[in-house]
């Protein structure tokens, strides 16, 4: 995936996928934070189980790491349904799709991630799917070729994206639900942080788990990561979870007391000192910088507007006094 957050020169490697199923939680009760949309999915998944069918489908919009796979995850455990995980980039044609949809089970949640970067032909065909559990394939080829429909038992497509902008509209409408998550809260970071220690079974001082919170962007998935950085330098260095091995931990992989990491300040210092400050194109930034467009838009970029470092104007990102002064740099005479 191109837009997963990162710490600086850390692949998304197979350890680290294993760590975070690991940590999943896998009832809604269980789930930190995002009151809202737990409150929404409780009623929607309750609903359904009064009327003895399968839930409504459903939409998750937000940025990487806020928790949407685990929710698809939740819905499938609090159904009892058997869960099936693709995405959108697996489905590249209407063939690929209709060979998960005629091979699933009666009740089965579908989670489809990164739906925004499905093949149009998928989208169309997933449309009839999720409206009335049917699709038509094509058998043979060429002048001979026919439209053979094909009845499907119900289920419960759960789409994951974070960019909801890019859906089409016709695919958008027939979620009957759209959860929008937001980043979490410090002290909901801490809760996700103080269950991940007990996980771990790791001793913590008071105050370093809401040290490594207040640094993880409001995302639940970097919270962990940084734990798991801070474990590593504590159980190399002999000592507990402390704010001594918080802060030399986090050092060393470049993320500053703000949370900040190596890309996010490339992008403020880049546009600061060679856009004067903006404003310019995000995915001009992304170039300049060397890095995806999709890993500024959807990661780097909603990070630092939600600390108030970088503001979206109708002509561009323009960088806040804030950004200047945590870079210390002057700022520009008016
Ligand atoms: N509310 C939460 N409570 C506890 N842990 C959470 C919560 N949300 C996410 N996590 C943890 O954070 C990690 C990342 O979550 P998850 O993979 O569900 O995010 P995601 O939104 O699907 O990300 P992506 O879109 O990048 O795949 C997992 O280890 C998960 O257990």
């Amino acid at each position: 995936m191109t837009d997963q957050p990162r710490l600086p020169e850390m692949a998304e490697s197979e350890s680290e996928l294993e760590f975070e199923s690991t940590l999943r939680p896998n009832r809604l009760d269980d789930f930190i934070g995002q009151e809202k949309v737990r409150k929404q999915l409780d009623l929607l998944l309750r609903a359904a189980e009064i009327q003895n069918r399968t839930p409504d489908h459903i939409l998750l919009a937000g940025p990487p790491g806020l928790g949407k796979t685990t929710l698809a995850m939740i819905v499938a455990e609090e159904t009892g349904q058997a869960l099936r995980l693709t995405s959108g980039p697996a489905l590249q044609n209407a063939a690929d799709l209709a060979a998960v949809l005629s091979s699933m089970v009666p009740g089965e949640v579908l989670f489809i991630d990164e739906i925004h970067r499905m093949a149009r032909t998928a989208e169309e065909m997933l449309y009839l799917a999720m409206e009335d559990f049917r699709i038509d394939i094509m058998v043979g080829k060429g002048a001979g070729a026919q439209s053979v429909p094909l009845e499907l038992s119900p289920f419960t497509v759960v789409g994951a994206t974070t960019r909801s902008g890019l859906l089409p509209a016709p695919l958008r409408d027939r979620f009957g639900f759209t959860a929008h998550l937001e980043f979490y809260q410090d002290e909901e970071l801490e809760r996700v942080l103080t269950r991940t220690a007990t996980l771990l079974e790791l001793v913590s001082e008071p105050g370093s788990l809401a040290e490594i919170a207040s640094r993880s962007r409001g995302t639940p998935r970097i919270a962990n990561r940084l734990l798991r950085r801070v474990r590593d330098y504590a159980l190399v260095h002999g000592t507990d979870i402390s704010h001594e091995a918080v802060a030399a931990a986090l050092q060393l992989y470049d993320v500053d007391e703000r949370g900040l990491d190596r890309l996010d300040r490339a992008v403020l210092d880049t546009l600061i000192r060679r856009f004067r400050g903006g404003p310019v194109g995000v995915r001009t930034l992304a170039v300049t910088v060397g890095e995806e467009p999709d890993t500024v838009e959807a990661v780097v970029e909603p990070f630092l507007v939600r600390i108030g470092m970088m503001a979206r104007t109708q002509q561009g990102r323009i960088a806040t006094p804030e950004a200047y002064e945590h870079l210390s740099i002057p700022l520009p005479p008016l």
